[in-house]
């Protein structure tokens, strides 16, 4: 499918993106939670380099490029580094989703401000279409897209990823980058299912509750009052996977990948107050992060 048979973008007369009424009360406080966000963490990270993430980042820190306590580039230098680590992960993730050509059609589902979707274009050269709960992310997606050059190829628009304009079969492949934990996996994975071709693919950045432990922990509750979401488990995503023809061909704990980040996230100005629940629970094993890559079938 080219990008000339897509659905037309969602936008009003300015120029902005039309915002729908949201499917439940529920998506009506997410879409505002993410219109209100400004954390000093996302903006000044994006800053850096124009890819703006709301995710969390892996890999080993390099303690080269951190100054010591001395250099009075230190905090630029750190925050530069929890980006490199948060871009990194999107780049994981891209590595997952098999063979893409210019003229595919991705599905970022959750894209919040874009980066992303920015970084899958600029390493496959195709279309990628964002969808985010949030008009304001969605405008801020679009401009930076524009200021890129690559608005033909790079949209987000304002709808619910459980309900798409994207035709059946249309996707060769899709992903979900920390924000399944929004939605019900059954209907989530109904829609990528129905989206993508067969034999494409779908990936997914996630945290989520080890059944191993029993039930969420405390820290897993924590994160779900900080984020208002609603975090689920591993043994939830296999399942609700397998019931819409998505089979897993790499499920990948990116747990001890991820720990390095938090750890120096706490040593930064940026924390937010979260970073506890996520380190707790990485090293209690309640709580993983986790990439399952599955095929279309
Ligand atoms: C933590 S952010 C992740 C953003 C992006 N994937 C990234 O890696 O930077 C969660 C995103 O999920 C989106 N979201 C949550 N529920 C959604 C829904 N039902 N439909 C579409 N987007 C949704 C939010 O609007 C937000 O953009
Ligand atoms: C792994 C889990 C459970 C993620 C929950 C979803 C989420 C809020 C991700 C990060 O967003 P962000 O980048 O806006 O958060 P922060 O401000 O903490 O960096
Ligand atoms: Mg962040």
């Amino acid at each position: 499918m080219t990008h000339t048979e897509l659905a037309p973008a969602a936008t009003d007369v300015s120029g902005s993106v039309r915002i729908p009424r949201p499917a439940s009360p529920y998506q009506g406080d997410i879409a505002r939670y993410w219109d209100g966000e400004a954390r000093p963490v996302n903006l000044r990270l994006g800053d850096v380099d124009g890819l703006y993430h709301h995710h969390y980042g892996i890999g080993d820190v390099d303690h080269a490029a951190l100054g010591d306590a001395e250099d009075s580039e230190s905090e630029k230098k750190l925050i530069a580094e929890l980006h490199r680590l948060e871009s990194a992960q999107a780049e994981y993730l891209l590595g997952h989703l098999g063979d893409i050509g210019g003229d595919d059609t991705l599905v970022d589902a959750g894209c919040g401000r874009g980066g992303s979707m920015v970084m899958a274009h600029q390493r496959f050269g195709c279309k990628v279409e964002g969808v985010t709960l949030s008009a304001k992310q969605a405008d801020f997606a679009n401009g930076r897209a524009r200021e890129l050059g690559i608005q033909d190829h790079v949209r987000a628009r304002v709808c619910n990823m459980l309900s798409t304009p994207f035709g059946t079969g249309s996707a060769a492949a899709s992903w979900n980058n920390e924000s399944s934990m929004y939605v019900d996996l059954h209907d989530l994975f109904a829609e990528h299912s129905r989206v993508l071709e067969v034999g494409g693919r779908y990936v997914t950045i996630t945290g989520c509750w080890n059944p191993r432990y029993g039930q969420p922990s405390k820290w897993v509750s924590q994160i779900n009052a900080h984020f208002e979401c609603n975090i689920h488990s591993r043994r939830e995503y296999l399942r609700a996977m397998a019931d819409n023809r998505l089979v897993p061909q790499a499920v990948v704990d990116l747990t001890p990948d991820t720990l390095p980040y938090w750890e120096l996230r706490a040593t930064s100005s940026l924390v937010t107050g979260i970073e506890d629940a996520f380190i707790n629970s990485y090293k209690d094993g309640s709580f993983q992060y986790l990439l399952i890559a599955a095929d279309r079938v």
